[in-house]
């Protein structure tokens, strides 16, 4: 099967704000090209098209090709790379920027360039690439192409005065698009027969192929039977099938060679081995350098997961084997708690990831679980020289023992229009940031740099942020390292029992505040009992917050006049459910929600 030409390879992403039509767009792009092209169409055996159909899978693919027929009578492969839109997976992004050669950049008529339209251009331009602007929901009534054309001229630099005005949902000018991907976004550059260089830029688990692989060939070429080598990871494996993802399925083909993106599987158990990031070489030909920019990501944020139900400690470990095969940023290892029994301390890229996973573990796996408070990895340096990595807060050594502490600290860039500068410097100085400089993006706006410690921004920095600024801020950070900083560990006792599970550390400074929230929020999630219930907050041994929840009867039947017999089987067994969410801690019942009380305790 002929090579095919290089110059008629488009690898790009498509970069816009939230909502502005990134998605429809993409599939407008899909939907107006083919899957094959002619030459293809004729030599492709059917054989040769892996249709996934006896499985009826639909895996979300990172990448997917599709040929346009262009007006000047040539066929161009176009390779769509999808890339995250989340601060947590900021890496992941940067990857995928690199695997493409340009971008599309998407605006919406109506709402012009906004916070991260910014933050994404500066992205991909960091990245070399070249990005083209698309004016997108022209057919909206209130849309206004010619402002939103100046504003990205005066704002962003890019030249927009022949930028494709569409509609992405109706589909209007689509073709202006396609033609712009031709002529705006180079060619990739490559040698195929110089030793193998492919950037990883995704890589899913599936049980019937293994590990795919997908990537981005810089140089050489790898077919079928190459044995590669992960540069970084070291791992080396026979490659069984190459090929790339267009119209929802697999299409295996001889080989990918520099310029091209595709996937390759290699009987791989375990995306550990196969880091985003990382260059694929071949083994008995090995280029001389990796890639640049390879960084093995490591979780930032740690908390405890619990099943609801402890008979469900095994399913949750299954679980969580599952799907660390697919996340390879996911790291877990088994820990018990006096209150919440056994479980497992977890690691995160972020808040989002989080969630993410605790999502997919309730409604994939069919668990309930309880969630402690998240935390960051601290360093504690011990009086005997000793430093520890502190992931789980129960783990603190004794104060006598501690010399000093150390906190992670990012430095982080936070985009907003002029009006909120002053909102967002205070919601910093409140965060314990310390202010770098701030510099003007034309007028309107600002670009803060702040260097903040990461225990104040995982929790609910980005909303707060979103918030006052009416949706205008954006913001991205680097962990920069470990300062040196006065901690202490705060602890909650309910019926004067300390609850392991509910202990965080804080600043010393914000101790007694955030104590004080916390109890009021657990004084809010803890239903009464049939006695009262002091909740206290403490530090040290010594008590410095205290609430109390008064005591009264619950009896869920006294709503139910008269004989209803099954009305009052269904309240009771709404009871029995509750019940289940609910973590018995001495004589008390604490609500699985609570666990998660100091995630809120900056709400007014
Ligand atoms: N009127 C109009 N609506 C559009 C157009 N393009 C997209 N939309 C709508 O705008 C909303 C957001 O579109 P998406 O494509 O999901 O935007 P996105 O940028 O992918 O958003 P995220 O995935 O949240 O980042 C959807 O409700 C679309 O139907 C358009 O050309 N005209």
């Amino acid at each position: 099967m002929a090579t095919i030409d290089q110059s008629k390879i488009r690898n790009f992403c498509i970069i816009a704000h939230i909502d502005h039509g990134k998605s429809t767009l993409a599939d407008r792009i899909i939907e107006k090209t083919g899957l094959l092209t002619s030459r293809e169409m004729q030599e492709q055996i059917l054989d040769n098209m892996d249709l996934e159909r006896e499985r009826g899978i639909t895996i979300k693919s990172q990448a997917v090709r599709t040929v346009y027929k262009a007006k000047d009578g040539e066929e161009y492969i176009f390779n769509l790379i999808d890339t995250p839109g989340h601060v947590d997976f900021n890496y992941e992004v940067s990857r995928s920027l690199a695997a493409c050669d340009g971008a599309i950049l998407v605006v919406d008529a109506s709402q012009g360039i906004e916070a991260q339209t910014l933050a994404n251009v500066y992205l991909a331009l960091d990245h070399d690439l070249d990005v083209f602007p698309v004016i997108n929901k022209i057919d909206l009534p209130s849309a206004d192409p010619d402002h939103v054309e100046a504003e990205i001229e005066d704002v962003i630099g890019l030249e927009a005065h022949d930028a494709p005005r569409i509609s992405a949902k109706t589909g209007l000018n689509i073709e202006d698009v396609l033609e712009a991907i031709v002529h705006k976004i180079p060619a990739p550059k490559g040698d195929p027969d110089a030793p193998l260089q492919a950037l990883i830029f995704d890589s899913v688990y599936d049980s019937y192929k293994g590990v795919i692989i997908f990537c981005r060939v810089m140089e050489g070429t790898v077919k079928r039977g190459t044995r590669v080598r992960m540069m970084a990871t070291g791992a080396e494996e026979e490659v069984v099938e190459v090929g790339y993802f267009g119209a929802g399925q697999f299409i295996t083909c001889d080989e990918l060679s520099a310029g091209m993106v595709g996937y390759i599987t290699a009987s791989i158990k375990n995306v550990r081995d196969t880091r985003v990031g990382d260059t694929v070489t071949d083994a008995s030909r090995p280029c001389e350098s990796p890639l640049p920019g390879y960084k093995k990501v490591t979780p930032m944020v740690y908390c405890g997961l619990y099943p609801a139900d402890g008979a469900k400690y095994n399913d949750l470990r299954d679980a969580l084997e599952k799907l660390q095969l697919n996340d390879a940023s996911l790291f877990y290892e088994p820990e018990t708690s006096v209150a919440l029994g056994f479980g497992f301390r977890c690691g995160f890229l972020g808040l989002l990831h989080l969630e993410i996973i605790q999502e997919r573990l309730e409604r994939e796996y069919n668990l309930d679980l309880v969630t402690t408070a998240p935390g960051v990895v601290y360093r504690v340096h011990k009086t005997n020289k000793e430093m520890i990595e502190l992931t789980n807060p129960s783990n603190l050594p004794d104060p006598s023992e501690i010399e000093y502490m150390e906190e992670p600290i990012v430095s982080a860039e936070i985009m907003v229009t002029t009006e909120y500068v002053g909102s967002i410097m205070t919601l910093c100085q409140e965060r314990r940031g310390v202010y770098l400089g701030m510099e003007y993006i034309e007028t309107t706006r600002a670009l803060l740099k702040y260097e903040l410690p990461l225990n104040e921004i995982i929790y609910d920095f980005f909303d707060a942020l979103k918030s006052r600024s009416r949706g205008y801020a954006s913001f991205d950070y680097e962990l920069k390292g470990y300062e040196r900083s006065e901690l202490v560990k705060l602890d909650i006792l309910v019926n004067r029992e300390e609850v392991d599970a509910l202990s965080f550390i804080v600043h010393a400074a914000s101790a007694y505040e955030k104590g004080r929230r916390m109890c009021e929020k657990l004084k809010e999630e803890i239903p009464r009992h049939l006695f009262e219930v002091p909740i206290q907050a403490a530090v040290g041994g010594k008590i410095i917050a205290r609430e109390t929840v008064k005591a009264v009867r619950k009896d869920v039947l006294a709503k139910c006049y008269g004989g209803d017999i099954s009305r009052k089987r269904k309240l009771l067994e709404k009871q029995k459910e509750g019940k289940k969410r609910m973590r018995q801690i001495g004589s008390v019942e604490i609500p699985q929600k609570a666990f998660m009380s100091v995630l809120k305790l900056d709400d007014e």
